[in-house]
């Protein structure tokens, strides 16, 4: 069956709506997720929401434990995980209060742990299409009229916790042609891959960052106006979401549930014995753990 994860990003810290709801604690061995995470049912379809920063938004983008959260959506048999995060926009067109539907993503970040494998169980998993298609199509096709939703866009993921300069806005957007920019979806798009999950990124915009001539610079106060005004979207987004994902869990198409099929390029008698372990969850299916 399928199970539908939530990661909520600033401004989202809980999901409405569900039945038998139950904050649960997962132990991991990567260490404490960035909170409990809410399991219950949409309908049918059983679902799990993580609040990425913590309620009360405890974690930076680069203190948030993006091992130990996708470890344990993983180990509470999450399929699919959809993450919703605040962005700014390098596009006149990508308004704020608009969704994107992300497809490709630049790793900038420099200072946090991307990978669940490492000296004594290596693996390299193709990240080319970060981003589940199948995924994709059911956010649009579960998006609501009143929500602009545009189809594609590259996200930048900075490091932070500040914004970027007005130079660096300005290279993203006009030299690297990038679309988006937040703080947070990488290495969570990767280790989701890791971890055999199918991963679809939905970019609530809040700002123009700081290219814009007519809007000045990024600013806390307005990002978070913009986000209150999108929580209630993002909540039709999501229960939208539950019904078309309904059912068991397909094979999917481009093969994110088989990641690791040929990933790992360790030899069974070289393999660090402390490390497959820790890899029960994430890669049990291809280490016979
Ligand atoms: C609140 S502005 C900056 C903050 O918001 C975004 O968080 P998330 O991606 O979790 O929605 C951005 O990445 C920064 O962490
Ligand atoms: N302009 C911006 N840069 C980075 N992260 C953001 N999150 C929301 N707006 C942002």
């Amino acid at each position: 069956m399928s199970r539908i994860a939530i990661i909520g990003g600033s401004g989202i810290y809980d999901m409405d709506g569900l039945e038998d709801p139950r904050w649960q604690q997962i132990e991991t061995p990567w260490g404490d997720p960035s909170d409990k995470i809410l399991t219950g049912r949409l309908g049918q379809t059983e679902m799990a929401f993580l609040p990425r920063h913590g309620r009360g938004h405890i974690h930076s983008p680069t203190t948030v434990p993006y091992r130990a959260n996708i470890d344990a959506l993983k180990r509470l048999g999450v399929t699919d995980v959809i993450a919703i995060s605040a962005c700014g926009s390098f596009r006149e067109e990508m308004a704020p209060g608009d969704f994107v539907l992300v497809d490709q993503f630049i790793d900038r970040t420099f200072a946090r742990e991307k990978s669940f494998f490492g000296t004594g169980c290596v693996a390299h998993v193709s990240v080319a299409h970060p981003v589940c298609e199948r995924l994709r199509d059911a956010v649009k096709a579960s998006a609501s009229e009143d929500i602009t939703l545009h189809d594609g866009g590259t996200y930048l993921c900075m490091e932070g916790p500040q914004f970027s300069t007005a130079a660096e806005s300005k290279l993203y957007r006009d030299v690297w042609n990038c679309d988006v920019i937040g703080m947070t979806n990488m290495p969570e798009a990767k280790l989701a891959r890791e971890a055999e999950l199918c991963y679809a990124a939905v970019a609530m915009i809040t700002d123009y960052d700081s290219w814009h001539p007519e809007h000045g610079s990024v600013d806390i106060t307005d990002i978070i106006a913009t986000l209150q005004g999108n929580a209630d979207k993002a909540r039709a987004l999501v229960r939208g979401l539950a019904s078309a994902l309904e059912g068991a869990h397909p094979d999917c198409p481009r093969g994110c549930d088989r990641a690791l099929e040929h990933a790992i390029m360790t030899a069974p008698d070289q393999r660090d014995p402390a490390l497959v372990a820790k890899l029960d969850s994430v890669a049990g299916r291809v280490l016979g753990t």
